[in-house]
């Protein structure tokens, strides 16, 4: 029986979901066009990690241990007819890890800057935020600015408008509101955000030069060596 299911589908007569499925074992996955990193950062416990997760894994923790240098996850996504990994990077947000989370500032080519809209120093930490953008970050990197907790409306401390106004002062910096927890806007932030450097950059390059982009795009090593092992969480 199995050897003639497998003489059907050479025929090609057969089921279609059983020659689907052998099409599927036989097709190598596409590589991805092009590979992107984006870094979230932000003040300690505004969300940096929930963010992240929620969009790569589409999960929550209540009680998430505070990140200790940097993170990452992957994600591959489709935009534009094209396939685009995308590594995050997630920061610390206490200070004194500034020395190691700055080195990841430079590849990123987008910048998720988040700050916790109950609560105030969050927000007030922002220009700090900024300075460290200035400092390290690639000029051309898209900025995103992002008012997580919106399930806690109740709780609001910084009103949209004010948020809006610290963004419309900063070229190009985009703005919204989101919850991790309620998976509100989290998609929207990160496909945004690479439609955003997509937008800016020649998609339509030749297939031969495509390889040569991927390349140019993704400086190697992808972890900076001074941070093995990458995963480090502590509480
Ligand atoms: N209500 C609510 N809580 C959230 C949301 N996002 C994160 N939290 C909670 O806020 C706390 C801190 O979240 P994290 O994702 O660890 O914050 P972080 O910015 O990565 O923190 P650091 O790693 O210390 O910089 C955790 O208890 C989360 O469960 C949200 O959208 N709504």
């Amino acid at each position: 029986m199995e050897s003639g299911f497998g003489v059907q589908r050479r025929a090609g007569g057969g089921s279609p979901a059983v020659g689907a499925s052998q099409r599927r074992r036989k097709m190598p996955p596409r590589a991805a066009d092009f590979k992107l990193q984006v870094i979230i950062i932000g003040s300690r416990g505004v969300g940096k990690t929930s963010l992240m997760e929620r969009f790569t894994d589409d999960t929550f923790c209540e009680a998430c241990k505070s990140t200790v240098g940097v993170d990452f996850k992957i994600k591959t996504v489709e935009l534009r007819g094209k396939k685009i990994r995308l590594q995050i990077w997630d920061t610390a947000g206490q200070e004194r890890f500034n020395s190691i989370t700055s080195a990841y500032y430079r590849g990123a080519k987008g910048i998720v800057l988040v700050y916790d809209i109950t609560k105030q120093e969050t927000f007030d930490d922002l220009p700090k935020w900024m300075k460290m953008i200035d400092k390290y970050a690639s000029e051309d990197a898209e900025l995103l600015l992002v008012g997580n907790k919106l399930d806690c409306e109740s709780d609001r401390a910084i009103s949209r408008q004010q948020a809006e106004r610290f963004a419309s002062r900063i070229s190009g910096m985009r703005f919204c509101e989101a919850s991790a927890k309620d998976n509100f806007n989290v998609d929207e932030i990160f496909l945004k955000l690479v439609d955003d450097i997509l937008s800016k950059m020649p998609l339509e390059v030749p297939s031969k030069e495509l390889s040569n982009s991927v390349l140019s795009l993704q400086p190697e090593p992808e972890i900076p060596p001074e941070l093995s092992p990458p995963r480090m969480r502590c509480c």
